[in-house]
């Protein structure tokens, strides 16, 4: 088995745990409370400049031009059209771009991008890529999953969302970055490995705690 798969295996419970959440569930049937959904695009426009920062990273400790490239055409879809969505979404629920940006960031908002960059900057590329694979991953998965939904695709508020991560785009850079720890972990011992597992098993965790916070639309007070 390769060493992803592994991963997503230790995960599973995380995982099964973040496709049953409210949040997402609600997504799929169209029911969620709007006011959880504009507080979550809030949090995860904030969320999202620091994961393009990670990409960015990511050019930084490429070891060849290609990866290099792809890093860098990530970083830039990244910035232009998942963030793109966001605007757009913003605009149509009365969220202006100034509020976009000026969100207060909330806890969980803060110790998801802080890890994942604090991860990135620490650590090799395996490390980085252990990171941010969970956030790239679930969502694709979770679009799959909220596409075969009844309505959800076609749901004048949340199908968008639907439609945009369920796109096999979303699934290439998820398949992209498997591919490279793949390769990444085939020189690594067993040390290594286990940090990566505890990076991956940690994003995953914080994936969970980012519907949750969204769901409950926690503030600091
Ligand atoms: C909390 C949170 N986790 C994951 C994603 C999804 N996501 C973030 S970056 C990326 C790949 C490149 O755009 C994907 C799929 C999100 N939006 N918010």
């Amino acid at each position: 088995m390769s060493f992803t798969k592994e991963l997503r295996q230790k995960a599973n419970s995380i995982w099964t745990a973040n496709h049953e959440h409210a949040f997402v569930q609600e997504i799929g049937s169209g029911t969620l409370d709007i006011e959880a959904f504009k507080y979550y695009m809030k949090q995860d426009y904030l969320y999202l400049i620091e994961y393009a920062r990670v990409f960015a990273l990511g050019v930084v400790k490429a070891n060849d031009l290609n990866t290099m490239a792809t890093f860098a055409a990530y970083l830039q879809s990244t910035l232009h059209e998942e963030m793109s969505l966001h605007r757009s979404y913003a605009q149509r629920l009365g969220i202006t771009n100034e509020e976009l940006e000026h969100t207060i960031a909330a806890p969980t908002t803060i110790a998801y991008s802080s890890y994942m960059i604090s991860e990135a900057q620490k650590g090799s590329l395996a490390h980085l890529i252990a990171a941010i694979l969970p956030c790239a991953w679930s969502y694709s998965e979770i679009g799959k999953r909220l596409a075969t939904v009844p309505g959800a695709l076609e749901h004048p508020q949340y199908g968008e969302w639907v439609r945009m991560y369920q796109d096999d785009e979303f699934e290439a850079i998820a398949d992209w970055l498997c591919a490279k720890l793949d390769e990444l972990a085939i020189t690594l011992g067993e040390a290594e490995r286990k940090q990566l597992e505890d990076i991956f098993l940690t994003s995953s965790r914080f994936e969970y705690l980012f519907w949750d916070m969204s769901y409950q639309q926690s503030h600091w007070e």
